[in-house]
């Protein structure tokens, strides 16, 4: 393949727009190159101070490995790095509708088609992912964003190893999302990822995950441990089917994510001509 000229990538090559949010170690900016033709990314900074001081800087470099090799239309692109003395700056993919989390807590819920539709792109990027022995690890809403056509993009993979992994739980996010071997701190592989993606889907059509407990946090653990799911009468039977199906204690019982993209409630949704 053609080798690009490695450009010497700095803060000076970009004209700085707006702040698009305020991540957990830094910012993210809307940048334009100044070259020609010109490009709008994501500049998210990264201060290496944090990343020390959380003991992430490992991780980093592996989110920033893992990440530069990925091309696929429903992950965000890393399209390079750079640093200065004091921060860590990734040149992203610009998702021009920005983080899908705050439309879910806009709207409350998504119907049941934007939600299909959204799982069905999901199952297509994990599978190009497992197919690259990368589990995610951390999917949930506010790692997703969207791309300027509402389409839906994986980002943030600070949290994504190479299959299999054993990870200790040192950066508290939410627990809602682990599925029973992260609970118990046994091995785990990329079906922690069919089990995301079964909460995800809850999620997405209830507005709240389906182990939470706002009120504890070893609830919220005991209740994914005994996959304690019950669902409201809203829900169709067929979305039941799905969650139900993604979400089984046992991993090896998880349906398959090729199995996910022939299910009838994705089927169903899925727009004609594709
Ligand atoms: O989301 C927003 O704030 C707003 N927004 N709106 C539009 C838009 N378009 C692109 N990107 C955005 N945001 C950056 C998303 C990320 C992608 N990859 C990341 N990686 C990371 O944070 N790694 C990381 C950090 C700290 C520790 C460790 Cl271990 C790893 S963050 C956008």
């Amino acid at each position: 393949s053609r080798t690009y000229p490695t450009q010497e990538w700095s803060l000076h090559s970009f004209d700085i727009g707006r702040p698009l949010g305020k991540g957990k170690f830094g910012r993210v900016y809307m940048v334009r190159t100044k070259t020609t033709p010109k490009y709008i990314l994501a500049l998210k900074t990264l201060y290496k101070s944090e990343l020390v001081a959380n003991k992430v800087e490992k991780q980093t470099r592996r989110e920033i490995e893992i990440q530069q090799n990925l091309r696929h239309p429903h992950i965000l692109r890393l399209y390079g790095f750079f640093h200065d003395e004091k921060r860590i700056f990734l040149m992203l993919e610009f998702a021009g509708k920005g983080e899908l989390y705050k439309q879910l807590s806009k709207v409350g819920s998504f119907s049941e088609k934007r939600s299909a539709r959204y799982i069905d792109q999901m199952a297509d990027a994990l599978i190009y992912l497992h197919g690259k022995h990368v589990i995610h690890r951390d999917i949930k809403p506010e790692n997703l964003l969207l791309g300027i056509n509402g389409e839906l993009k994986i980002g943030d993979f600070g949290w994504s190893v190479h299959a299999p992994g054993l990870r200790r739980m040192t950066l508290c996010g939410t627990l809602d999302y682990l599925p029973p071997e992260m609970v118990e701190g046994k091995e785990h592989n990329e079906k922690v990822d069919y089990w995301a993606l079964g909460v995800l889907t809850y999620e997405f059509m209830i507005g709240a995950p389906p182990f939470e407990d706002r009120g504890s946090v070893n609830n919220t653990y005991r209740r994914i441990a005994r996959v304690d799911l019950k669902f409201p009468s809203t829900i169709s039977a067929e979305a039941k089917d799905l969650i139900s199906k993604l979400l089984q204690y046992d991993p090896r019982q998880r349906l398959p994510l090729t199995d996910v993209l022939r299910h009838p409630w994705i089927v169903k949704y899925r727009p004609k001509g594709n």
